[in-house]
């Protein structure tokens, strides 16, 4: 596996690769790989010849210092997962590399990023948006795999690719979990055992909620969740919202789309975790 440090260098090997008509696959991270991020990874191997995994904790799209800051960084053992699943390229920028000056692109997501997220961390997006099209200039991947467990910045990187037109397949991969429930998360690493199994309350109570759908109203499916996992000591539901899967936007009865997510986002202690439910999804609607 190649460790590459600048986009000249990613650039010089991709490029004999690129006219051979390979065919590319890129997996975008912010490092403190785990078995989450290994199913994008092999996903990606399985699916392209020449595989790139980018490594890159992206200062713009923290809006909590602090949270940058306890951000888990492990690069020798990410480095020594990805050779160990096949990847081609690790990719790991420093930040002067990907920001020689300050990004001031400012991207109109329209209602896709007021929501949820896009609420409680102001410009989050934006920092998302400009990385990620970053990393689709240089990388030029035919495909690019992101976790449904981001659930909303899978839209939002779906729309910012149809506004930019560049010619990639964003593949979304479903949510790897520990036995437990918990989604798996690298903030996961921040927590105690103790809180680890306080958070699996937080998959439990989505569960139990899918039996809700159209037997109780959307209200009192989010009040039941919202006030199972507040019930928990150092458990606090940040927002808890039963929108449409396409456009974000709250649903206020299940019979209002063809396509009903729950996402969530809980404090435990002071670490921020988020996890989302497919309710209903009829295709071709
Ligand atoms: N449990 C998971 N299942 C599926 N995909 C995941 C999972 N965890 C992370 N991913 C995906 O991996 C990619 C990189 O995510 P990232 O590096 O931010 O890791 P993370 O575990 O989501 O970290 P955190 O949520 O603590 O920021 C994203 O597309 C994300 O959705
Ligand atoms: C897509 C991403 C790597 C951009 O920094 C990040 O938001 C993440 O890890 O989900
Ligand atoms: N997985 C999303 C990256 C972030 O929380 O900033």
């Amino acid at each position: 596996m190649e460790i590459i440090k600048t986009v000249a260098d990613l650039d010089r090997f991709l490029q004999p690769l690129r006219d051979k008509g390979k065919s590319i696959g890129l997996v975008p991270t912010m490092g403190a790989l785990h078995q989450g991020h290994a199913a994008l990874v092999k996903q990606c191997v399985g699916e392209n010849e020449v595989a790139v995994v980018s490594v890159f904790v992206n200062p713009t799209q923290f809006n909590d210092k602090e949270d940058f800051r306890l951000y888990p960084r492990n690069s020798d053992a990410d480095c020594a997962l990805l050779e160990s699943i096949g990847v081609t390229v690790a990719f790991v920028p420093s930040v002067e590399e990907m920001y020689p000056e300050p990004d001031t692109r400012v991207f109109d997501f329209g209602m896709l990023d007021k929501v949820m997220e896009g609420r409680f961390r102001p410009g989050h997006f934006n920092g998302v948006a400009q990385i990620v099209s970053k990393l689709f200039y240089a990388v030029k991947p035919t495909r690019a795999y992101f976790g449904e467990k981001d659930f909303q910045q899978l839209a939002i990187v779906r729309e910012m690719v149809r506004q930019l037109a560049i010619p990639v397949e964003i593949v979304g991969v479903p949510i790897v979990r520990e036995t437990s429930g918990l989604a798996m998360s690298s903030r996961n690493l921040r927590l105690s055992e103790e809180q680890r199994q306080e958070a699996a309350e937080i998959y439990r109570s989505l569960r139990l909620s899918t039996d809700f759908v159209n037997e109780k109203s959307i209200q009192e499916t989010l009040d039941f969740v919202t006030n199972r996992i507040n019930q928990i000591d150092g458990l606090r539901v940040e927002y808890f919202d039963i929108v449409d899967g396409n456009t974000l936007q709250a649903v206020s009865d299940w019979n209002d789309s063809a396509y009903v997510v729950g996402c969530i986002a809980v404090f435990c202690g002071d670490v921020r975790l988020i996890d989302n439910i497919s309710y209903k999804k009829i295709e071709n609607q």
